[in-house]
């Protein structure tokens, strides 16, 4: 039986077509199924530059391009087009097999061919080349064709390259973008998703190409299938995954493995991938986990999208990690008595005023956390030995001996009263697994890894069986926006070589994208495995306004013009639950809400659960994870971004100082890139320091 599918650049255009053609092209798919070859009604096309593509019809405007196999009976959907277009687009394109990665390269030899002569002439005079920097031998090993070769070798500007993304083939632009972009030819393979060596492909078996291109191919089962998947946004890339999120989403690793990548380059897509193919192997059970409940239930939300039975679905568990942690705790001590933060507190300050003391009970509170719990101390000498560098004030030895004793009364009082804190559940839950020699979870994917405390990576090595497939994690520490910066090695997980890294930006337009990067441009930032992370590379194909930049005089103007952007955003047809606001207080979040609700305009809370027809409006820190078609980031003032209660001086410690500003940035970064297609970025006196890096 004939079987068609869609190529997913097809695929993705198709989406955007209007829902009567779509019905229509899926009334062509159970056509197809049912019709023998004989009836199959695909046109051949004269003066075709590749015989193999037909044309087929939708209906009295529209019309397909079909590639036809020489043998066999897989058909593939390229192209819908107004019908003179289809024939026209029939006519010029050629077929060939990629020689990098040996799938099906459709491209445009006439559009090449004019296009060259045109920045030939441009290129006159002109002194460097886009890829001066890129050997000849480097860009055949990546599948640059001879013709491609020639033309790259003109391009002087990124937007010529830009322009050629009509009629270059999707492969060959991709890896030619990635150079421009600043990824290094190895990058740009491992991008192409293949191994390290290269394989040798029969350019001339079509067949081969067109079955190994399968990863960029949608095959549905009928055109019920095929208009869930025009219904549902997300069942695009439900169907379709980059190479390389393919690939690290379906590989064997011998132990635990990292995917990082910027913002928006799909990490979160490739958990839930991982998560479905680990569920599908039927080794025991998987952990999905991350660092909220409310991305813990999205993430929950979307795997339900991407799992096909029951069965598959009870082989998962989806929680964040101070859930399980607690489940764990609770299986064998009953519910804990978890000690209030305002509790806590009042026990410090007690505690101190005892031993007469000048620490602030915000210091030990601090202090207890990240170089006591996080390094695991157990006495006055470990203590005195312990790395406090970023800690926000040096202690003299004996002022070191006095926090002990205060953190030693402190831990003797939770015992007595039986009291725990979310911290010390995990480590107790951590004890218990420890002791255990089973173990709940056979795999864990983490989403959001670049947040989660060594207690809680101490715990989740705990909770999994140490050997093949066991962890899995996914984070971007250009997003870390809270205070532990805890190495995956000192916390028992070794992820060797088995790391990624995803770089195309499927969120942002590319100016949102360039202008959020500017921000964090010089700033180095750890990779957790005690290297430093890259951002290099990281890039958008859509492109769309630059982010607005509006400076006050005063907080009134500000908000008036906040009201006005909205509306303005309305207007344009964007819905109200499409508009995000985020502010970096409270303060600033609750006065937003009531401005806009004294305005008329419906605004909720931030919550992953979906906005209704409602702005969504949170702190900055909330906005992790989310997306919203456009994005106002409100009060990026002096003293606001970042506040001056959240930055050490760095007279008082420098190291403190640099990673206070350093998060703080990352805030604002994480802010901006939840943005997909507009960005408003206002403050009123004087600009946050942190916007004047911007360009
Ligand atoms: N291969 C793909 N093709 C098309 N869209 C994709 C693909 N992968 C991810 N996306 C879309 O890109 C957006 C960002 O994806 P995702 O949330 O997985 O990125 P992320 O790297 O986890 O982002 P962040 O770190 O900023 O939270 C989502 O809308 C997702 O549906």
């Amino acid at each position: 039986m004939a079987r068609l599918g869609i190529h997913i650049e097809c695929l993705k255009e198709v989406f955007r077509m209007e829902a009567p053609v779509r019905t229509r092209i899926g009334e062509v798919f159970g056509k197809f199924e049912q019709a023998t070859y004989a009836g199959l009604h695909l046109e051949k096309v004269n003066n075709a530059r590749d015989d193999r593509l037909r044309t087929i019809r939708v209906d009295s405007f529209w019309r397909g391009v079909v590639l036809a196999p020489e043998s066999g009976d897989s058909y593939t959907l390229v192209k819908v087009l107004p019908h003179d277009d289809a024939y026209r687009w029939a006519e010029r394109h050629k077929i060939e097999v990629n020689t990098a990665n040996g799938c099906i390269d459709i491209w445009d030899p006439a559009a090449l061919h004019e296009a060259l002569d045109e920045i030939e002439h441009e290129a006159q005079g002109v002194p460097g080349q886009l890829f001066d920097h890129v050997s000849d031998s480097d860009l055949i090993r990546l599948g640059i064709s001879k013709e491609t070769l020639a033309f790259a070798r003109e391009l002087t500007r990124v937007e010529q390259l830009e322009k050629a993304k009509t009629f270059l083939s999707d492969t060959q632009w991709d890896v030619l973008f990635g150079l421009a972009a600043g990824m290094t030819p190895e990058e740009v393979w491992e991008d192409l998703g293949r191994g390290v060596e290269p394989e040798q492909f029969d350019t001339e078996d079509l067949s081969a190409a067109v079955e190994r291109t399968s990863d960029r191919v949608l095959l549905v089962d009928g055109p019920a299938e095929l208009m869930k998947v025009f219904r549902e946004s997300f069942a695009l890339w439900r169907a379709y995954l980059h190479p390389l999120q393919y690939q690290v989403a379906h590989a064997s690793y011998r132990g635990p493995a990292r995917i990082t990548g910027g913002p928006g380059t799909g990490k979160t897509v490739a958990a839930l991938h991982r998560t479905r193919h680990l569920a599908l192997q039927n080794e025991g059970t998987v952990l999905l986990t991350t660092f909220t409940s409310a991305l813990a239930s999205a993430l929950g939300r979307d795997l339900a999208l991407l799992l096909e039975t029951p069965e598959q679905a009870q082989r998962v568990h989806v929680h964040n990690v101070d859930q399980v942690a607690h489940r764990i705790f609770t299986e064998r001590h009953g519910r804990p008595m978890i000690l209030r933060k305002e509790e806590e507190l009042d026990i410090w300050k007690r505690l101190t005023k005892k031993r007469k003391s000048s620490l602030s009970e915000q210091f030990l509170y601090d202090e207890w956390r990240q170089v006591v719990l996080a390094q695991q101390v157990t006495s006055a000498g470990d203590y005195l030995r312990a790395k406090r560098s970023g800690r926000g004030r040096s202690l003299r030895a004996q002022q070191r001996a006095q926090a002990w004793e205060i953190i030693w009364d402190f831990q003797q009082e939770l015992q007595v009263f039986d009291r725990w804190t979310h911290e010390t559940v995990c480590i107790e839950a951590t004890r218990i697994l420890t002791e255990s020699s089973e173990k709940p979870y056979r795999h864990i994917v983490v989403d959001e890894a670049q947040d989660f405390s060594p207690m809680q990576w101490r715990f989740l090595r705990a909770a999994v069986t140490e050997g093949s497939d066991d962890l899995f994690i996914a984070g971007d520490t250009h997003q870390r926006i809270y205070h532990y910066r805890p190495s995956l090695r000192e916390v028992g997980i070794d992820i060797g070589g088995r790391s990624a890294r995803l770089t195309l930006n499927y969120r942002t337009t590319a100016e949102i994208l360039a202008w959020s990067l500017s921000m964090l441009h010089g700033v180095q930032i750890d990779d957790m495995n005690e290297q430093l992370e890259k951002i290099a590379g990281c890039r958008s194909y859509v492109h769309g306004e630059r982010p607005s930049e509006r400076g006050f005089p005063t907080p009134f103007d500000e908000r008036e013009a906040l009201v006005a952007q909205i509306q303005a955003w309305v207007k344009a047809g964007v819905e109200l639950g499409e508009i995000g606001i985020a502010a970096r207080s409270d303060i600033l979040v609750r006065d937003a809400k009531e401005l806009l609700e004294r305005e008329g305009i419906p605004a909720n809370a931030l919550s992953k659960k979906g906005a209704g027809n409602a702005v969504q409006i949170g702190t900055m820190h909330g906005m992790k994870g989310l997306e919203f078609r456009c994005v106002a980031v409100i009060g990026v003032g002096e003293n606001q971004v970042p506040p001056t209660r959240a930055v050490t001086s760095a007279v008082e410690d420098e190291t403190a100082h640099a990673h206070d500003l350093q998060r703080e940035r990352c805030v604002l970064f994480v802010a901006a890139t939840r943005a997909r297609e507009q960005l408003y970025v206002s403050w009123h006196g004087q600009p946050s320091a942190f916007l004047k890096a911007v360009h």
